[in-house]
């Protein structure tokens, strides 16, 4: 038995059709919802994200700039454009690239977007939002994993979801959005003892870790769905996962690939973000 592949570009694809609806809706009562990305230095895996998530927002009728940066930009410059975005009205969210040179403190800078512009979900007042089940912008990732488990109609009340990862962006609130559906929820990391001992339970597995290969079949329970957030560019230039998808798929129920697999959803929740984020303006 093979798994069933859950095909996160045919989904964002789908979902941005009805989106693109919605923009012209709004675009006709006058509301262009505006997206501004922010792009601090050169990094060549950071400006290719950036490319996708113009592309998508072109796709969808949203409209969007993107300011670039120089590496060497200091935090308080930083500081200031955030101040300047959040005063304009035309600019409904605010996206900053990350990771951020060193010299740039992250948390301040995420700290310093307005709630109220926040499509990635990383404010503060967002993630305790979250926490307490109201309604907020969710963060990207674990929004667009959320929808493609509901998507296959994939049980998540009363199973048994384990994180490899616990990053602010991806593992720790995937874990919280789950727990929210009812799950039961394992975190595992760099320090957890005996990983296999923890994957090997899980009915839902969620790898974000940022390695190849760090799941193989034998980590996998029969009939597990294994979401595989990773993105790792190999040296011939391929994109990889986190998961060894040729034996998994074989354990698997139902697995999400890389590419085309979480990375597109991302993308696609962020330009639900985006026209959240207008809507609410308009209302004020
Ligand atoms: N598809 C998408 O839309 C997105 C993909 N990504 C990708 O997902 C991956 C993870 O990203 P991100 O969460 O930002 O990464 P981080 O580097 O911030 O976090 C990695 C996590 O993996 C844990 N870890 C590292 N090595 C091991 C190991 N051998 N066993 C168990 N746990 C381990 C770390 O543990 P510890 O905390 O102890 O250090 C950490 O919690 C990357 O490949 C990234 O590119 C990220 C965002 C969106
Ligand atoms: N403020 C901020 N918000 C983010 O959401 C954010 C970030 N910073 N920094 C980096 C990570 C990573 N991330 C990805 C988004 C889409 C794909 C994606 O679409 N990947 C395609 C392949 C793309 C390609 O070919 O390069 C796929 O998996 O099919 C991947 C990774 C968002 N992140």
């Amino acid at each position: 038995m093979s798994a069933e592949i859950i095909d996160g570009k045919e989904l964002a694809h789908e979902l941005r059709i009805s989106m693109k609806g919605e923009v012209l809706e709004l675009k006709r009562d006058g509301l262009t919802p505006h997206l501004t990305v922010v792009l601090v230095g050169e990094d060549p895996a950071s400006r290719s994200y950036v490319r996708g998530k113009q592309k998508a927002t072109d796709e969808t009728g949203i409209s969007s700039d993107l300011i670039e940066l120089s590496v060497d930009t200091s935090e308080s410059e930083l500081l200031q454009l955030i101040d300047k975005l959040n005063e304009d009205p035309s600019v409904h969210g605010i996206l900053v690239q990350l990771p951020l040179p060193e010299q740039i403190g992250e948390q301040k800078v995420i700290e310093s977007i307005n709630p109220a512009k926040d499509v990635d979900g990383f404010h503060p007042f967002n993630i305790g939002r979250m926490m307490s089940g109201g309604d907020t912008f969710l963060p990207c990732t674990p929004y667009g994993i959320l929808t493609m488990l509901k998507s296959k109609n994939i049980p998540i009340e009363g199973k048994h979801v384990v994180i490899i990862g616990r990053s602010n962006i991806v593992g720790k609130p995937v874990g919280q959005l789950l727990l929210n559906e009812n799950a039961t929820v394992t975190y595992c990391h760099s320090r957890t003892k005996d990983l296999k001992n923890h994957t090997t339970k899980a009915d839902i597995l969620i790898v974000a870790v940022g390695k190849p290969n760090v799941i193989k079949a034998d980590y996998v329970k029969q009939g597990c769905t294994v979401i595989d957030v990773g993105v790792n560019r190999l040296d011939d230039g391929s994109l990889t996962g986190d998961v060894d998808f040729e034996s998994v798929k074989h354990t698997a129920s139902y697995i999400t690939p890389v590419p085309r697999g979480v990375g597109p959803m991302t993308i696609t929740m962020l330009l639900k973000n985006t026209i959240k984020a207008a809507k609410g303006l308009s209302d004020n």
